[in-house]
């Protein structure tokens, strides 16, 4: 039985916050930002490369005072020497959580549980630097000797989507002619779709899964190896075009995939918290180790910071404190991530399954129910895409929605000019009038001293007193997004550990897998369906059934 954890809403720091939320409640940015010149000086921190300017938050230093007093009340310090150091902190499946460990430099130790954590990172990461760099030269071929130009990575989840993100973010610097394309959904429009066009004979699938038990990329990998053995007509070419990247070597054997060309992890690095480590092979492959580990040193510059820094001036405690006290305090649902460059567009999506399988749950580390509200709901578009799209919500609809924007000094096309700013500045422009107008918006008297009629005033007036963080960074580097990724990793961390959860397990996904499994005999059986959970599914399953002409 786990020691009962203390109720978090009962400590004096809880209360000071709540009544301190409710003197702020009613103050506008404006008038925070007109009491205090110091503030955006002192609101602004900076580490490595990100360059953090959190002075447009409806919070005050008193609010910043209130909040650090509240990680010290959840022992928060003392986390983040037990998530370093090894200490099994997902306590659900007992495991340490060490996705830190992904990017130790080689000089530095680590062991845990009797084991030489760092030795076995740096002898994964060079045994992936060293098949990377033997496709990327040529010297790996297919089965019929020719190079290797697309990299086709099959996954889900953690096993798709940090590496899809990346890949999208750093194809600038996939400079050795291979490209990636990442098959995922079980939905057969996704591996035909991606496969459509490709030579067999140049194609390299990696089918990364931690389990190597997930219905849908094991799916996906037969199809794939039945396209490619159909297209080369012979059953030995698999070893030479598929490669394996997970935990449980005997799965992969099984499925017939040599385990020399298995890349391992560990049980202590979660999905979603992967793609630093050999997940990130498909994205090696095409940007090469030595930007690979550009990125790993962008990781552990946060890592670092966030270990070191104080809660006054750390970045990621800073910004999870800001979002426990929206969705606290202030009763927000959702945290809006806005990247101001295209090549971000899925890193919402990423930090979707980053955050809301970390931090949702109903249930704290010790069994006991939550006390507070957990898990914001992220959400995202990148700029100026969404402003063309949802943010008439985010500056007058009645929702509180924080917002995280994202930007970037230098572009990486040439200067592409339309009138006195080349586009990208355009791009940073945009970024920067919208926090502006989110935060100060717009008075009916000013819109009515331009001339507007008296009846429309009111549905000119721009609230204002929203939220936003804004994020800059020199340039989208491999270097750059590793922080980018850290930061909103121990972000999830700092809230997890405020709400007292465990932020590493995911038990509320297997249910559905199980059912599914059940459930799909009824559908394409030709006999009429047995069973199903429930009135409406069996209603369904008929529906469905009568849809593809089989008995009902
Ligand atoms: O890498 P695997 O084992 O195939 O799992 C894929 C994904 O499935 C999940 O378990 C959720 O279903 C994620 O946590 C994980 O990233």
């Amino acid at each position: 039985m786990r020691e009962a954890m203390a109720d978090i809403t009962e400590s004096p720091e809880w209360s000071a916050l709540a009544e301190h939320q409710a003197a702020l409640a009613g103050r506008h940015l404006r008038e925070l930002f007109a009491d205090d010149p110091g503030r955006v000086g002192r609101m602004t921190v900076t580490a490595g490369d990100l360059h953090l300017d959190y002075s447009k938050h409806r919070a005050t230093a008193e609010t910043m005072r209130l909040l650090v007093a509240l990680a010290g009340r959840a022992g928060l310090r003392g986390r983040i020497d037990a998530m370093f150091s090894g200490e099994h902190i997902n306590v659900s499946e007992d495991r340490a959580v060490l996705h830190t460990a992904l990017r130790l430099p080689p000089a530095e130790a680590l062991t845990v549980d009797g084991q030489d954590v760092a030795a076995d990172v740096h002898a994964v990461l060079d045994k992936m630097a060293d098949f990377a760099g033997r496709v990327r030269a040529g010297e790996w071929t297919g089965f019929t000797g020719k190079r290797i130009t697309t990299v086709v990575n099959i996954g889900i989840g953690g096993s798709d989507l940090g590496p899809t993100m990346a890949y999208e973010a750093l194809h600038d610097y996939a400079d050795a002619g291979i490209s990636c394309r990442f098959v995922s959904n079980i939905d057969p429009a996704d591996i035909v779709g991606k496969l459509a066009g490709l030579d067999p004979e140049r194609t390299l699938f990696v089918v990364a899964s931690k389990t190597f038990g997930t219905l849908e990329t094991l799916t996906n990998a037969k199809v794939a190896r039945r396209w490619l053995v159909d297209g080369l007509g012979d059953d030995t070419a698999v070893s030479r075009h598929f490669v394996a990247v997970s935990t449980n070597a005997d799965r992969v054997a099984e499925f017939g995939i040599d385990t020399a060309n298995m890349f391992g992890f560990w049980d202590w690095v979660g999905g979603r918290y992967s793609f630093d480590g050999a997940i990130g092979l498909a994205l090696m492959i095409a940007i090469g180790g030595e930007a690979f580990r550009e990125m790993l040193a962008g990781f552990r510059e946060i890592d670092e910071h966030f270990r070191s820094a104080p809660f006054e001036a750390n970045m990621p405690v800073l910004m999870g404190l800001l979002g426990v006290w929206y969705t606290d305090f202030f009763g927000a649902q959702t945290r809006a991530v806005l990247p101001y460059s295209q090549r971000l567009a899925r890193f919402p999506a990423y930090l979707q399954q980053l955050t809301m399988e970390s931090n949702g749950k109903s249930v704290r580390a010790d069994g006991a129910p939550v006390v507070a509200q957990t898990g914001e709901i992220f959400w995202g578009e990148p700029g100026t895409n969404g402003q063309h799209a949802f943010y008439q919500l985010l500056h007058q609809g009645t929702r509180l929605v924080p917002a995280d924007f994202i930007g970037f000094a230098e572009p990486f096309e040439d200067p592409v000019v339309d009138g006195p700013a080349g586009m990208h500045d355009l791009l940073t422009a945009n970024m920067l009038a919208q926090t502006s107008a989110l935060a100060f918006g717009k008075t009916a008297e000013e819109i009515a001293a331009e001339g507007t009629p008296a009846a429309v005033v009111p549905h000119k007036v721009m609230p204002g007193n929203r939220p936003t963080s804004t994020i800059l960074a020199p340039k989208l580097t491999p270097k750059t997004l590793g922080s980018l990724v850290a930061l909103y990793e121990h972000i999830v961390f700092v809230e997890g550990t405020i709400w007292g959860i465990d932020s590493f397990d995911q038990w509320g996904v297997e249910l559905g897998k199980v059912m599914a499994m059940d459930l799909a005999p009824a559908l394409t059986s030709q006999e009429p369906p047995e069973q199903a959970p429930d009135a409406s599914t069996a209603a369904l399953v008929r529906a469905y059934r009568a849809l593809r002409g089989r008995k009902v």
